[in-house]
């Protein structure tokens, strides 16, 4: 088994400090987000840390790991780690994947291109938005040989829809991870206080304004007008009214492992793998959509349990630190997302800002995993949680 690379990184930091050198910014994985505060404007910022509603499911989110406490074992030989697992039969080095987060751009100019090259150097899958401020040949580019899944927000034009997953497939995206929970967006007065929906200024809407079957529906380019573009592809996005019998256009277009994206029922679950599907990612949007619905950890067991062995299952929802990896894997994920923390680590600083992040987070996980007693991902189970 190899060395604990990703805990290096706490040694690492310790040593800078002999030449008077600090951390890029904090290493504080719950800080990250007032201290972007202080780095975003308020439309930005918000439109990131915003949920809807009165943010209770965001909350809910946080408080659900909370509850949850680990119950560490001793002698067991975890000085010796490996994180590394397999997901829809893709060696991953660790269990965490970079969810898809939209509109990059808004908190750095370089957006999901930072992310992707940050991504790409330590092997972890980024989930490239439908929603990206760059072109999806670009984002493929600039991550290399670097693992990439393709999120679709579903087109209900199908022409557009299947030239889009053409052109993800073409350019190495492996796994389609389609998101259900986002047909429109929900109510967050976070956003509408400030009238603020980078969107709808022509802002990460690179892939479809790129894409030849969505151009040849306009009267003029989105270069001539981007307000014409712009309020075609709104609802052409926003006004998916899709049902579980779509499901096969889907399976036909794209040949690689498809994912849905933001299941939080376990019949919901059985209808995918009735479908076809390859896994599910059981999420509330990081509390974005249903405000009220419940925290996504404290449904992961019984969509895990409704899963069996049919599906994989992903989670996301409020993870920020190494111990809610654990959490979650031992509630019976193969692998979590990450959405608002890596998002932070771009607006402090681009490439080296996501890069310090999801250091900060698989040292954090691999310390964490090895102090609680355990070699890899695969030994979590409900064991290693305190119940009542
Ligand atoms: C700013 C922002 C933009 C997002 N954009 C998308 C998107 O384009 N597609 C999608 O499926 N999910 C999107 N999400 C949801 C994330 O993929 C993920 O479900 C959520 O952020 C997880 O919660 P967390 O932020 O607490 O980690 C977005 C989330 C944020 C914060
Ligand atoms: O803001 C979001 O949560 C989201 O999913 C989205 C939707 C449209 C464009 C960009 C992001």
């Amino acid at each position: 088994m190899s060395a604990p690379r990703f805990g290096d990184y706490q040694n690492e930091i310790y040593l800078h400090g002999l030449e008077d050198r600090l951390p890029p910014f904090t290493t504080d994985l719950t800080a990250l987000e007032s201290s972007a505060r202080e780095r975003l404007e308020d439309g930005p910022f918000w439109y990131v840390a915003g949920a809807a509603g009165s943010g209770a499911t965001a909350r809910a989110n946080r408080e659900a790991f909370d509850r949850h406490r680990l119950v560490p074992r001793m002698l067991t030989g975890a000085t010796v780690r490996d994180l590394g697992t397999t997901v829809l039969g893709q060696r991953l080095p660790a269990p965490v994947l970079l969810a898809p987060v939209g509109v990059q751009s808004i908190v750095h100019p370089d957006g999901e291109l930072a992310t992707a090259r940050a991504a790409a150097g330590l092997g972890v899958p980024m989930v490239l938005s439908t929603a990206s401020s760059h072109t999806l040949e670009e984002v493929a580019e600039a991550s290399g040989e670097g693992p990439r899944w393709f999120q679709l927000y579903w087109p209900n034009d199908d022409e557009v829809c299947v030239s889009i997953l053409e052109r993800a497939r073409a350019h190495g995206y492996s796994t389609l991870v389609a998101t259900l929970d986002t047909w429109t967006l929900a109510w967050r007065p976070n956003d509408l206080d400030r009238s603020y929906l980078p969107f709808i200024r022509g802002v990460g809407t690179a892939i479809p304004f790129s894409d030849p079957a969505f151009r040849a529906g306009l009267a003029t380019t989105p270069e001539e007008d981007v307000i014409a573009a712009v309020l075609r592809w709104v609802p052409m996005f926003t006004g998916t009214d899709k049902t579980w019998d779509r499901l096969p256009f889907l399976r036909e277009h794209w040949d690689g492992p498809i994912v849905l994206k933001g299941v939080q029922h376990p019949d919901d679950a059985r209808r995918a793998a009735d479908a076809g599907m390859d896994g599910v990612v059981v999420s509330n949007h990081g509390g974005r959509q249903v405000d009220g619905a419940v925290a996504s950890l404290d449904v992961l067991p019984a969509v895990a349990a409704a899963a069996g062995d049919r599906l994989e299952v992903l989670f996301d929802s409020g993870v920020r630190t190494g111990a809610d990896v654990l959490k979650a894997l031992s509630l019976g994920a193969r692998a979590v997302l990450v959405g608002r923390s890596y998002a932070y680590g771009l607006a402090h600083g681009g490439e080296e800002g996501v890069r310090h992040v999801l250091r900060c987070l698989l040292a954090d996980l691999d310390l964490t995993l090895g102090l609680s007693g355990h070699r890899s991902p695969a030994e979590l189970g409900p064991d290693a949680l305190h119940f009542g």
